[in-house]
């Protein structure tokens, strides 16, 4: 897939409305529902957007509704068909109506609003349209310029994420406002097997093309991102290159992993420290502050001398917290020099993908924690004018997020709040990447000001969602367990209403699919197979001459 569209250049409203599909019956159960008929033919499904006319301000104008049921009904008045004696189409002959298509559906739609071009977002007409007003489908181009909370005459990049799913294919695209969720923060979430790491892919890749050349780290879990290597391809070229700009695609394997002992805290310290008394505890944290100020590169014999040297007495402290420092930080993962130049990690037009598959959890969370700290300080220094090592935004992906932001204790939990409500000020995204929603922070979720949310059935996470997520009606939350893999609701500060989306394909391999055990199976019985019979001969079809002298 290489051809990439054009996103729109403003918000023509001269053709918002399409087909004719119902007419106004009455108001619905809230009150910015209406209820309209439609024929059964006409298939408006639950999602769909359509426009009526009305006047706001002495002019008249277009206001969209959100498809929120559709329910079939007979056509023909119940009190006539209540009797079974008369046939329907005796009655549909009486009422002058054809017999065989009589069903209509009756459909409630929410109102959206008419676009206020200078406030740029949906207003409130205020009230609902007259019964026997006409109700059209809107228009692809319209929906398509006013669904993302996307200024379009700006300069800003906008990600080209899919389609609307109701239309037909690839007729209508979907755009997200990169800045709006780069600064207030995204969430991805569904059940297993949805397709969250194919939908966050999409999301890396588009702020990667050269309208946007972000600055991303990606904290992965399962080693399942290298495959955005494929963003530099001659094949993707078209797509990702322009000019000089080729997006640089930084993998660092479980191998090159490491934590630099200077970057912990005290805290992450302690947590990784085997049941410390509080006589170990208060010696280690003076002898920890000490080293702090004398310099940035620490090991554990550092730590381990300068324990010694304030253990006043028999040493007996000091020993038994060598022993647990040895077992704790005597392993490749650390390292003795502290992070200094941050920009080999993270820079504009990279992505740095953080392979985490052979660390603990436990490990993990203690390097996300003291990353994002070094990170978060880096861009509070260069905002301030303090330090110019990160003077650019960043934005980072944590899948699995619930490891990292649970609801519960970890080492990364505290600055993942920190940079969730103050990052916006200092230009640091967070997306947040989990299939279970009711095991995150529920502050952590509820300030990820985007959603991309895929199919969900577990009751509690649709409950953490609607808790959490103010974006998410109940109309959205009965869309999620009808959804298939690639599907999507794009919620929140990027969107002017939710949307239901069919994600777009991958430019790039997708690093995680499913297993086919039944090849693998079948391969793998053939290898084997053919493995023990490799030096078997044959005497009988051999011409090699066989030895038959007895054993
Ligand atoms: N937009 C899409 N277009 C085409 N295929 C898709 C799309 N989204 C997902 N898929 C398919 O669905 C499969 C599952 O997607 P993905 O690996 O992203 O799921 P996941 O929710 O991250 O699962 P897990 O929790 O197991 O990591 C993918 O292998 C891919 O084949």
């Amino acid at each position: 897939m290489s051809d990439v569209p054009e996103p729109p250049t403003g918000r023509g409203m001269d053709a918002a409305s399409e087909t004719v599909v119902g007419t106004v019956a009455e108001p619905g159960e809230r009150a910015d529902e209406f209820v309209f008929v439609a024929p059964d033919a006409v298939d408006v499904r639950t999602g769909e957007f359509v426009v009526y006319e009305t006047t706001a301000e002495g002019d008249s104008c277009d206001v969209l509704a959100r498809v929120t049921n559709a329910e079939q009904e007979r056509g023909l008045p119940g009190e006539f068909l209540a009797d079974p004696g008369v046939e329907p189409e005796a009655v549909a002959d009486a009422l002058g109506v054809p017999s065989g298509d009589v069903e209509i559906d009756r459909v409630s739609a929410r109102v959206v609003g008419y676009f206020d071009t200078e406030m740029e977002t949906f207003a409130n007409p205020r009230s609902l349209p007259d019964p026997g007003s006409r109700v059209a489908l809107a228009s692809d181009e319209f929906l398509e310029a006013v669904l993302p909370s996307a200024d379009w005459e700006s300069e800003s990049a906008t990600a080209h994420v899919g389609w609307l799913l109701n239309r037909e294919t690839k007729a209508a695209n979907v755009f997200m406002p990169i800045d709006a969720f780069a600064a207030t923060h995204l969430a991805v979430l569904a059940s297993t097997g949805s397709g969250k790491s194919y939908t966050a892919s999409v999301v890396i890749e588009e702020m990667l093309r050269p309208q946007s050349r972000a600055a991303m780290l990606v904290f992965d879990p399962h080693g399942e991102y290298d495959t955005l290597d494929g963003m530099r391809e001659d094949g993707n070229a078209s797509v990702f290159q322009d000019g000089a700009y080729t997006p640089e695609v930084n993998v660092v394997t479980p191998d090159e992993i490491t934590v630099a002992i200077p970057d912990l805290n005290y805290g992450d310290l302690l947590a990784l420290l085997d049941e410390p008394s509080e006589r170990m505890k208060e010696l280690l944290d003076r002898a920890w502050r000490e080293l702090q100020k004398e310099s940035n590169e620490i090991g554990v014999r550092d730590i381990i001398s300068k324990c010694e040297a304030l253990d006043e007495g028999d040493h007996g402290t000091a020993s038994a917290l060598a022993w647990r420092l040895n077992r704790a930080l005597n392993r490749d993962l650390f390292a003795s020099a502290a992070r200094n130049d941050l920009t080999d990690l993270v820079a504009p037009g990279q992505v740095t993908v953080l392979q985490l598959n052979r660390l603990s959890e436990d490990d993990q969370q203690m390097l996300a924690a003291a990353l994002l700290r070094k990170l978060y300080e880096a861009r509070k220094n260069a905002m301030r004018g303090d330090g110019d090592d990160l003077d650019f935004p960043l934005f980072t992906l944590l899948e699995e997020g619930h490891r990292f932001a649970p609801d519960g204790s970890a080492r990364s939990l505290p600055i993942l709040r920190t940079i969730l409500s103050e990052g916006r000020k200092f230009g640091f995204g967070v997306g947040i990447i989990s299939q279970r929603p009711s095991k995150l922070d529920a502050d952590v979720l509820s300030q990820c000001g985007t959603q991309i949310i895929m199919q969900i059935q577990n009751p509690n996470d649709q409950q953490a969602i609607r808790q959490s997520v103010e974006s998410a009606g109940e109309d959205v939350l009965d869309e999620l367990p009808g959804l298939t893999p690639g599907q999507a609701v794009i919620a929140g500060d990027a969107m002017n209403t939710p949307v239901l989306t069919r994600i777009r394909e991958r430019h790039t391999q997708h690093g995680a699919e499913s297993l086919d055990a039944t090849s693998e199976w079948r391969g793998s019985w053939q290898e084997w197979h053919e493995e023990q019979n490799r030096d078997v001969v044959d005497p009988y079809e051999s011409d090699e001459e066989v030895d038959e002298t007895p054993l």
